[in-house]
């Protein structure tokens, strides 16, 4: 087992009006001290669903199974005092559309401060003007920004502002969930740049969430591709992106020309039709519909996850056919 995230067999079924939608089904992956771990996939494969269950911010309406295990202790059955102290100062997220999500009517400076006086609440007020200057030093921001308010800042600085805000109480893990979708490419870049370079520095744990499967091979130690909330393929992120196993990282990997396009998360270049309803998925593999390699047997048989060499696993009955 791994010290730092290990999810086991985690499964997060959502109650709706109009039945039951299993978004998530059985994944199992871990996250090591200092270590990128990448999830891919199109719209609608779970993936935000999944990294809400590692700080147990998963709706009321959701039902999860599995362990979601932080250094050794299960997020899902912890009691509520040591829930406070995981969030942001274990684990702390940086959401998809983040930029919406500073208070448009306080200082950046006091935004990024606030974790860091909920969880050590002794801090002087010199002590947390220091330790914000320092966060927005690391970032890449002048400190005298701290007096910005939203609005002065560009979409860019605003996601180094959230990626400060996530520091700040020194989680050992960070979830990025799509962090820089909402910008533009070279901003995109600049920003990713920062956030990895301060994972790798400060010996961080990350688990970095994009549709984009070219963003996260230069970044991520390992990549894990997702569908019909089920992982399909798992390994090294260069061998992933060069040599996938599945016909649908595959088919991610190709969409390559077209990173930092929003629109690819929706249909990726060359991957006709749509991913499949979660409540609705197809007998068999659940991929077949849309599979250039698809044989009859993929229609009534659902691939098990095999390991293969290299640390890498991959859930297609074609491999080596
Ligand atoms: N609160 C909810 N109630 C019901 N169904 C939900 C809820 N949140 C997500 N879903 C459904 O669960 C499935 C997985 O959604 P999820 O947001 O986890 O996917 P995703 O891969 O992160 O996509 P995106 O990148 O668009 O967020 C989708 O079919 C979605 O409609």
């Amino acid at each position: 087992m791994n010290d730092l995230l290990t999810m086991r067999e985690v499964s997060v079924t959502y109650r709706t009006e109009s039945g039951e939608v299993p978004a998530v089904r059985d994944v199992s992956l871990e996250v090591g001290r200092g270590e990128i771990v990448g999830i891919a996939g199109e719209s609608g494969c779970g993936k935000s669903t999944l990294a809400s269950t590692v700080l147990r911010l998963q709706p009321a309406s959701a039902t999860v199974t599995g362990e979601v295990l932080f250094e050794g202790n299960d997020v899902l059955t912890m009691g509520w005092g040591d829930l406070r102290v995981l969030r942001w100062a274990g684990a702390s997220i940086v959401f998809q559309g983040a930029l919406h999500s500073l208070n448009p009517v306080r200082r950046v400076g006091q935004q990024i401060a606030e974790p860091i006086s909920v969880h050590e609440p002794t801090a002087s007020a010199r002590d947390l003007a220091d330790r914000t200057a320092g966060l927005l030093e690391q970032v890449g921001l002048p400190a005298s920004r701290a007096r910005a308010y939203p609005h002065q800042l560009s979409g860019g600085q605003k996601q180094r502002v959230m990626i400060a805000m996530a520091l700040a109480c020194r989680p050992r893990l960070i979830v990025a969930d799509e962090p820089t979708t909402a910008l533009d490419v070279m901003v995109q870049a600049q920003v990713l740049d920062v956030l990895s370079g301060l994972v790798r520095e400060l010996g961080v744990g990350m688990l970095m969430i994009s549709h984009d499967l070219s963003v996260l091979a230069d970044l991520c130690d390992r990549i894990v591709v997702m569908y019909g909330g089920r992982v399909v393929e798992e390994g090294p992120s260069r061998e992933v992106f060069a040599r996938a196993l599945h016909p649908y990282a595959g088919a991610l990997s190709a969409a390559f020309p077209r990173v930092g396009d929003p629109a690819a998360r929706f249909a990726p270049a060359g991957l006709p039709g749509d991913p499949p309803d979660p409540a609705a998925l197809p007998p068999g593999c659940s991929f077949a519909p849309r599979c250039a390699r698809v044989v009859e047997e993929c229609h009534h048989v659902r691939p098990e996850l095999r390991t293969y060499d290299a640390g890498r696993r991959a859930a297609c009955l074609r491999v080596g056919a």
